[in-house]
């Protein structure tokens, strides 16, 4: 096929693609590097929650945000950023031709810690380069991601991971697939403040992904949590209340908590009774990417 019919034959087809949620469900800072970023080890898992993100190729070679969001300026927006960053990747011949429109149906707390923006972000990538045919490798499109996020590589990649560097060295791992109550209590939490706070745990000696795993979900701990409750008394206010219930966490910087129960009855009764605290969700962990599943693996 020439790249002119490779191209007729997808600018009328529309994607409607999930952008997972991801949680933290261990996070230790081992160290700072010279460039300010901070090192990491952490288990991402994703979680049966998400946004949708609805791509339409377009043959105008235009990058177009159907809707915006609260606060952030389309040229800002993480989604646009990696239509735009794939776009500069597609061959000469077909690359004034490679336009699409984004639309974005929000569900996730912006900032939340649920790196939903960076979620957005992969699904552009990896859906634009099944809607443009760029063959691309999901390597390719991680290594294009980080230049985004720290985040987005894991959500690229797809599977539940540990995770090193600043996030982007990645091992598949298979985690437990508890359901999980995910309270947001209602503050915004500066990921760039978190890192730069004084009080912040920056040295936790690194340890073994193997004694990680089997040292199970009762040891993992967030290094950010101590500062982030310090600053954010209603983020300690929900960590407090799902602990009476079940070990409880806060994911990424925050501002989202969690904990993890044996079957969704039990996580609907807690979530019913956390409206105090904030916006409750019940959601499934999961261990392949959602948006892999919708693309068949
Ligand atoms: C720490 C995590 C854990 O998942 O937190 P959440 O953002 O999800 O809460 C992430 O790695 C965040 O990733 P992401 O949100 O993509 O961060 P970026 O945009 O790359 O960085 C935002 C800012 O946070 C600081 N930062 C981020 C990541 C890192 N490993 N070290 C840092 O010091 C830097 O000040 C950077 O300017
Ligand atoms: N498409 C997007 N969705 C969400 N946030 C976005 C998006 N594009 C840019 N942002 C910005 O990125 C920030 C981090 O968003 P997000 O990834 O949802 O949270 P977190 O990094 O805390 O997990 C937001 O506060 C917002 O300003």
């Amino acid at each position: 096929m020439t790249d002119k019919a490779r191209h007729d034959a997808i600018i009328s087809t529309t994607l409607r693609l999930p952008a997972p949620a991801k949680l933290n469900r261990l996070l230790h800072i081992t160290g700072r590097r010279p460039d300010g970023y901070h090192e990491l080890q952490t288990l991402f898992q994703f979680l049966d929650l998400s946004d949708s993100v609805t791509l339409t190729a377009r043959d105008d070679g235009q990058l177009v945000l159907a809707n915006m969001l609260d606060g952030v300026a389309a040229d800002d927006n993480l989604a646009l950023r990696a239509a735009r960053l794939l776009k500069r990747q597609a061959p000469a011949g077909i690359a004034p031709r490679c336009g699409a429109t984004l639309a974005i149906d929000k569900r996730l707390p912006m900032g939340g810690g649920l790196g939903g923006g960076s979620s957005n972000a992969a699904t552009v990538l990896v859906g634009l380069n099944a809607l443009w045919q760029l063959g691309l490798s999901l390597d390719a499109l991680a290594a294009l991601g980080l230049e985004l996020g720290a985040d987005v590589p894991v959500f690229v990649k797809g599977h539940s991971a540990w995770a090193e560097g600043i996030g982007e060295k990645l091992t598949a791992v298979t985690l437990d697939t508890p359901w999980f109550v995910i309270i947001h209590p209602g503050v915004s939490v500066s990921t760039p403040a978190v890192f730069s706070d004084p009080q912040l745990t920056r040295h936790t000696p690194p340890i073994s992904m193997a004694r990680a795993l089997q040292g199970g979900a009762s040891t993992w701990q967030n290094d950010c949590e101590v500062v982030v409750k310090t600053h954010y008394p209603p983020v300690a206010q929900a960590l407090d209340f799902l602990a009476r219930f079940a070990p409880s966490r806060l994911t990424g910087t925050g501002a989202c908590v969690f904990a993890a129960f044996d079957n969704a009855k039990d996580a609907k009764h807690v979530a019913q009774a956390a409206s105090q605290y904030g916006t409750a969700w019940v959601a499934k962990g999961c261990n392949v990417s959602p948006l892999h599943d919708a693309l068949g693996g």
